[in-house]
């Protein structure tokens, strides 16, 4: 703030100074200084791989099935596709039913922590979440999802896209080793969330890993500020 001495070396009037003084004020804390956390959901919110197999086995029980310690690589389709060719389609299957979006339970802190960064200081959180093309139930159900377990406020802060490289921040918190989209040069640093199908990937010293949320977030956060 302004000493009354230093406000009488403004040429402006006092009123006109604080004007001023406030308009700065604003333009600064909304032109990029709070730093922007992007979210993920499926795999870093909720449980999109534990989902997964409880209701594939409750469909398909005498299908063979992968256990969640054998998981590599991101996609599920692929990995059952592999086992035999027609349980690609088996799995596709799973989450393009009605409910399987919204069933889906939180992972242990993450709901936590995002309260906790949509009150910090200085901090915009976001969630960032690619839906699948087969639009019937899932685009809604990830709504109702952030509603039921984030609250209503925070969906205004809900962003759905196919391409994150396309959406600026500072930092993707996201299970997908490769975040990959028409943008090059994405904005943000991609800190990977541990994941069952990505935590035998070899370390790689230039990607940061949050291995849970009772990792350091609050750490990863602050090395981004300004
Ligand atoms: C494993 C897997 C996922 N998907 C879909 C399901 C989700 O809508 C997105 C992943 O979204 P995120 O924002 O990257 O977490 O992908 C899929 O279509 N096939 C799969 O095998
Ligand atoms: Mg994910």
């Amino acid at each position: 703030m302004f000493s009354l001495g230093q406000l009488g070396k403004f040429r402006t009037s006092p009123c006109a100074t604080f004007r001023i003084f406030y308009a700065n004020m604003l333009t600064s804390s909304s032109s990029g200084k709070k730093l922007r956390v992007l979210v993920d959901m499926d795999g870093v919110l909720a449980d999109f791989e534990g989902g997964f197999l409880k209701k594939y086995k409750a469909r398909y029980p005498r299908e063979p099935f992968v256990e969640l310690e054998d998981r590599r690589g991101f996609w599920v389709s692929a990995q059952y596709g592999r086992l035999r060719s027609d349980l690609c389609e088996k799995a596709i299957s799973i989450w393009e039913s009605k409910d399987f979006f919204i069933d889906l339970e939180p992972l242990p802190g993450g709901v936590e922590a995002v309260r906790e960064m949509a009150k910090m200081e200085n901090t915009d959180v976001f969630i960032c979440t690619s839906p699948i093309k087969h639009y019937k139930h899932c685009p809604h159900e990830k709504y109702a999802w952030v509603e039921k377990h984030l609250g209503h406020d925070l969906l205004e802060r809900v962003i759905l896209t196919r391409d994150k490289t396309l959406i600026s921040g500072d930092i993707l918190i996201d299970d997908k080793p490769d975040i990959l989209g028409v943008e090059p040069k994405p904005t943000w640093e991609h800190i990977l969330f541990t994941a069952c199908h990505n935590k035998h990937l070899p370390a790689d010293p230039s990607q940061r890993r949050l291995q849970s949320w009772w990792d350091d977030w609050r750490s990863v956060l602050d090395s981004r500020r300004k």
